[in-house]
């Protein structure tokens, strides 16, 4: 696979802004009345913020929005891959918005320059440069996915519910999973800079018990990761499973196995010139926060509400020690034979 060169043409980064607009609105709704008839009477319970919530082969989905049960049934239904896609997989808040960041790094390290009138990572969010595969089938084309090859997207589409075009296509997906702890401290606080869209707050409390019963938008977390890690330990070269806290530990290691995972190794002399350290602090923490302080990814959802503290075991401050006994019990029986650790 060839690496992007610097002649390739560019993609105006006006062309990643992926607004609503009315037109839009009315094909996706159209598009989502074809499954309403056959979900709503799916098994559904209230979970997150007081949605209801509906059972599809073992995970709950949200309805109504471009994370919908309505989305991923299209999906199934009409989205083609390409062998040379490249997919990011992720539970919410296991660090999405990081792996987007650093596989568009990876991928585009010859094509954007490390100045920040032109490198998308220094002017936009992740969000805006790996487009969910959600948006790609509401009608929110970007044309960046199709002016690029390798297609990158991402999904918190647990890995049986992919579209079949996807599973048969021989195309490359990472996952990355994070500590169900900090994950549920994690939508905590991204859940009430949510007000304005949603009008209902969570309590710590309320949110622990829908997330310790998997009735979250993609639930259960447990069964998601176990999924992914069965199938990225039957097919290793086509499905790279991280965790975030490894991610953590040993970020320019971990970056140069993800890159020869991609097909992107980085060359002796891009190392000796300090490549992987240099992509490393673009997708810093730090950096994209400062990137992101302003403006909003979509209404109501601002842009600063990916980037809170981006720590490990941060789930200290906010879970209760039974809570965290709980869901300790919960995943080590889930994971049991697992060598999954945070
Ligand atoms: N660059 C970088 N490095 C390390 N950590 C980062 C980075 N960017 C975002 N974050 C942290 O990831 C958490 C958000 O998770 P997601 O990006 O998966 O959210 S989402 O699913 O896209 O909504 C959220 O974690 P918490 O801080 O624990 O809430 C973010 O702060």
């Amino acid at each position: 696979m060839s690496i992007p060169d610097a002649s390739s043409p560019l993609s105006p980064v006006s062309e990643l802004s992926l607004e609503d607009n009315e037109h839009e609105n009315a094909n996706l709704s159209l598009l989502f009345d074809r499954y309403k008839d056959k979900f709503t009477r799916f098994p559904n319970e209230k979970g997150w913020m007081g949605q209801n919530l509906y059972m599809y082969q073992g995970f709950w989905y949200s309805s109504e929005n471009a994370f919908s049960i309505e989305t991923m049934m299209a999906l199934q239904d009409t989205f083609q891959a390409h062998s040379t896609d490249i997919y990011l997989a992720t539970q919410p808040k296991s660090g999405t918005t990081w792996i987007k960041a650093l596989v568009f790094a990876i991928v585009n390290r010859n094509r954007y320059k490390n100045d920040s009138s032109t490198n998308p990572l220094l002017i936009t969010n992740p969000h805006k440069c790996v487009p969910f595969l959600e948006i790609e089938i509401v009608g929110k084309t970007p044309t960046y996915v199709h002016a690029n090859t390798p297609r990158l997207f991402s999904t918190h589409i647990p890995y049986t519910a992919l579209p079949q075009s996807i599973l048969g296509s021989g195309c490359r997906l990472v996952y990355m999973c994070r500590n169900p702890k900090d994950v549920l401290v994690s939508w905590f606080h991204f859940s009430n800079k949510l007000n304005d869209k949603y009008h209902v707050q969570m309590t710590i409390d309320e949110l622990f018990e829908v997330y310790s019963k998997g009735l979250m938008p993609y639930g259960p977390y447990w069964d998601h990761v176990k999924e992914y890690h069965k199938v990225s330990s039957e097919h290793p070269t086509r499905i790279l499973f991280l965790t975030y806290e490894d991610m953590r530990k040993d970020t320019a290691n971990k970056v140069k196995r993800l890159a020869e995972f991609l097909g992107y190794p980085f060359t002796e002399e891009e190392e000796a010139k300090g490549k992987v350290e240099e992509i490393v602090k673009l997708c810093s923490f730090e950096n994209l926060k400062e990137v992101n302080k302003h403006g909003d990814f979509r209404k109501g959802v601002p842009n600063n509400s990916f980037f809170r503290e981006g720590k490990v075991g941060g789930w200290n401050n906010d879970l209760t020690t039974e809570m965290s006994q709980i869901l300790d019990d919960i995943t080590k029986a889930k994971f049991h034979g697992l060598d999954i650790s945070f």
